[in-house]
Formats: structure tokens, C-alpha cells, sequence
């Protein structure tokens, strides 16, 4: 086998954007990739264009978009890790399109988004936001009027997923009755109860939370209907995304008293660093609690997603594995064996394309020593072992191939 077909670890660039932990920085080069440049900031616009032109691998966290145009400009990009849960800010049809699989870490931070939602209604049930501001301006209000126990209260929890079965189970252990709305049927963890509306939902809840990810059916999903929906007086709050919850029915809400408090960490538009102004017309509340998108800030959590979306990225790197892609056919592969070289083909989900490959070999009268096929409705991913000397010139062939839509030697 043709000695230098790998490019070397070394000359594999991955930008790690977001101030993602430096743990991600550390397997990295504990895998052998020591070419890492490390940025806190996000980027969009011809920046993030110029940023990202020459790379391999890019990790992001929520805050770079990475549009079909963004994707499309990115030459050599072969890999995205997104270090936190949501992938929404990666065009995930448009990335399988062009062959790039994406990963995340699907519950390395749930723990930490649920504890601060916890905390947050607790400190909305006893009116803290409100009177710690008032103290702080030097006003002084002892009284029990619009203060709440949670014990006995029922939380309304919308999207019964990784994070909302959290917050469920620790609210449980808090005494509270635990209601869920899902577009799934859910296996219900103690004794939360499905309900088969959100409106059942609304009707039901002192504490509505929202865990659902940001879809094109939970875009505005909390508009004016729904809170009028709601109790009279009811705590909200969303850790979910901006998005879910349309700002200015929350505001009127909040000022004619139909929501008592809310705790929101996520927001339409979020600054791109530290420093820069945080601009929302939910500022001028003190009965809501804000918190710049901390949901998943704990160093347990980010340190754990560094490692985890890491190692995912250098084992697809190593050898084509794409367990746990979000995007992407999966395929779980061994280890380089002596003697082979590895093709990585990404085709159209097309019959024929398996044939068209084979033909390819058999012309050539390469020996296939193994191939694994994965394909989800779009795609197809197929990384074949050949005994070839030049598997170089194979290359060229599989391209050939119409439904062909990404082809590389991996080594
Ligand atoms: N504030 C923060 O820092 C963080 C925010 N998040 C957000 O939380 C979201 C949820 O995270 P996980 O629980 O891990 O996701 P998950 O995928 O485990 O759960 C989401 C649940 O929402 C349900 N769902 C989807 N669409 C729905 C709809 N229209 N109505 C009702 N239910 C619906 C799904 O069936 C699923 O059960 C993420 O997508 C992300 O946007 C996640 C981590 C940190
Ligand atoms: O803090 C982050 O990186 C984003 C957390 C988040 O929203 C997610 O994991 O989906």
C-alpha cells in the first residue's frame, strides 16, 4: 500500500470555535491531532467564511450557523462536532448532501440544564428575582403574598426527552405532580402523566417548562393564545431555544400579571461573545430570571462534551466510524487492518450504486476485503478495505459514479 496516502495527523487543520472546553483541545492531541486552533468567539459573515475555509474540522457550539452556503464554501471540511445538544444551527440535510457527518453529545450537559431550571422555578415560586432586585436598590418587602411552596404544585414539562424526564424526576423528589406533553408517546419516568394536549397541559400546570428542540412545529410554539391559555399566575420557563417562545406575548403576559415569573436562558438573538450587549425587552422585568444561555455551562458538563464530541471526531477521522452521527448514516468499523486501504464513499440513496461500485473493482480486478453500508433515507455511506497499490486511481472511477456525492481515501 501506497505509504503516504493518509494525510498525516499533524496536517489535519480542526478549528475548535465557541470556547469549547479545553478537554476537547487535550484528546485531540492525545490522539495524535496536534494541529487544533482554538477561538472563543463565534463567528458569521465573510469572517466565519474566511475562518473556516481551509479546515477539516470545525466545532462549534450553538452560535455558529452553518447554512448550506457557509457548508458549501468549506472545501475541505470533512467533520463538524457540535459541542452542546442542539444541532438546529447546522444545516443537517445540506451537510449529509455534501458528504460531512455532524456530531454532538446528546446528554453530557442534560443534568446541568435540568438542576438550573430546578433551581430557577424554586427561586420563581418564592418571588426571589423580584425582591433580590428590589434589595438590591435598597427596598426592603417582607411578605408571604405570591410566595409558594412547590410541594403539592404540578409542573408542566413540554418535551418529555432527555431534559425534561431530568426535570421531571427531581421534581417528583421535590413533591411536585409531574404532567408532560409529547409528540411522542413516552415511557413515563414515576408517576408523571402524559397528557395528549398541550392544552390539557396549559389547563393543568402552575409551572410550565419547555425541553422541546427548535423545529419548524415549535418555532413560536408559546405565542399569545398559548399563555392565555395557561393558569392565572402561572411560572414559565425556557431553557429550550429563542425561538420556541415569542418575546412580546411573553412581555404582555408578564405585565398583566397571567404570568407571575419566568426564567429564560435561550433567546432569539444572542450575543456572538462576552461583552457585547444583551439587548431583549425582558430586561425591564425583575420577576424574570435571565441567564445568558448557561443551561449547559457547568464545568462537569463541558468538560464531558469536550471529550465525548472529541473522540468523536478523531475516531472518524482514525477510521471512518460514524456511530451516533446526527446527519449521517451510521457505521461502526474496526481498526485499520495491514495491508488495505480504506475508501470512504458517500452516495444518493439510489438502487444501483453498490453495483456501479463493484463494477469499478472488478475492472480493476481489486480484491475487496470488506465493505460496510449504512444508508438513511437520503444517503448512503459505504467505506470499503481493498487490497490495491494504487487506490488513488480508484478514486477518480468511484467519482464517476452519478449518485456519487462525496469520495476519499481514508488510508
Ligand atoms: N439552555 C441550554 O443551554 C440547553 C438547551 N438545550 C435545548 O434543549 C432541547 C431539548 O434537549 P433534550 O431533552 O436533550 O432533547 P431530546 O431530543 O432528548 O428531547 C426533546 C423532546 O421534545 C419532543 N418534541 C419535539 N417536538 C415537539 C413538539 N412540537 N411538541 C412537544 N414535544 C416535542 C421530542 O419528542 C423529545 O421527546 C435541545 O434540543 C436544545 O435545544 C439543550 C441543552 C442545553
Ligand atoms: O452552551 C452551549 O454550548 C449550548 C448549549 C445548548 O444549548 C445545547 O447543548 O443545545
Amino acid at each position: 500500500m501506497h505509504p503516504s496516502l493518509s494525510l498525516e495527523k499533524s496536517k489535519i487543520k480542526i478549528l475548535l470555535l465557541e470556547g469549547v472546553d479545553p478537554s476537547a483541545v487535550e484528546t485531540l492531541k492525545n490522539a495524535g491531532y496536534t494541529n487544533v486552533e482554538y477561538d472563543k468567539k463565534a463567528y458569521d459573515g465573510q469572517e466565519l467564511l474566511d475562518k473556516i475555509e481551509n479546515v477539516h474540522f470545525l466545532g462549534i457550539r450553538s452560535r455558529t450557523h452553518l447554512t448550506r452556503e457557509v457548508l458549501q464554501h468549506a472545501k475541505r471540511l470533512v467533520g463538524v462536532g457540535c459541542f452542546c445538544i442542539g444541532t438546529n444551527q447546522v444545516d443537517l440535510d445540506a451537510a449529509a448532501e455534501l458528504g460531512i457527518p455532524v456530531f454532538n453529545a446528546p446528554f453530557s450537559n442534560t443534568r446541568s440544564v435540568a438542576e438550573l431550571v430546578t433551581g430557577e422555578y424554586l427561586q420563581l415560586l418564592r418571588d426571589v428575582p423580584a425582591r433580590n432586585a428590589l434589595l438590591h436598590r435598597g427596598g426592603w418587602k417582607k411578605a408571604a403574598k405570591g410566595c409558594f411552596e412547590a410541594r403539592g404544585k404540578t409542573l408542566g414539562i413540554i418535551g418529555y426527552g432527555h431534559i425534561g424526564t431530568q426535570v421531571g424526576i427531581i421534581a417528583e423528589s421535590l413533591g411536585l405532580n409531574v404532567v408532560y406533553y409529547d409528540i411522542e408517546n413516552k415511557l413515563s419516568l414515576g408517576n408523571a402523566k402524559q397528557l395528549a394536549s398541550l392544552d390539557e397541559l396549559f389547563a393543568a400546570a402552575d409551572i410550565v417548562t419547555l425541553h422541546v428542540p427548535e423545529t419548524e412545529l415549535t418555532h413560536g410554539m408559546i405565542n399569545a393564545d398559548a399563555f392565555a391559555k395557561m393558569k392565572n399566575g402561572v411560572f414559565f420557563v425556557n431553557a429550550s431555544r429563542g425561538t420556541v417562545v415569542e418575546i412580546d406575548a411573553l412581555c404582555e403576559a408578564l405585565k398583566s400579571g397571567k404570568v407571575s415569573g419566568a426564567a429564560v436562558d435561550v433567546f432569539p438573538k444572542e450575543p456572538a461573545a462576552n461583552g457585547e450587549e444583551f439587548v431583549s425587552p425582558l430586561r425591564e422585568f425583575d420577576n424574570v430570571i435571565l441567564t445568558p444561555h448557561i443551561g449547559a455551562s457547568t464545568e462537569e458538563a463541558q468538560c464531558n462534551i469536550g471529550i465525548e464530541v472529541a473522540q468523536k471526531l478523531a475516531l472518524y477521522s482514525d477510521n471512518g466510524s460514524t456511530l451516533t452521527a446526527v446527519n449521517f448514516p451510521e457505521v461502526s468499523l474496526p481498526a485499520k487492518r495491514e495491508g488495505v486501504s480504506r475508501l470512504l464513499h458517500v452516495h444518493k440513496n439510489v438502487p444501483g450504486v453498490m453495483r456501479q461500485i463493484n463494477e469499478v473493482f472488478a475492472s480493476k480486478d481489486i480484491n475487496v476485503a470488506a465493505q460496510y453500508l449504512q444508508t438513511t433515507g437520503d444517503v448512503g455511506y459505504v467505506v470499503m478495505d481493498i487490497h490495491s497499490e494504487t487506490p488513488e486511481e480508484i478514486v477518480p472511477l468511484l467519482k464517476q459514479i452519478p449518485a456519487t456525492l462525496k469520495c476519499r481515501i481514508l488510508y
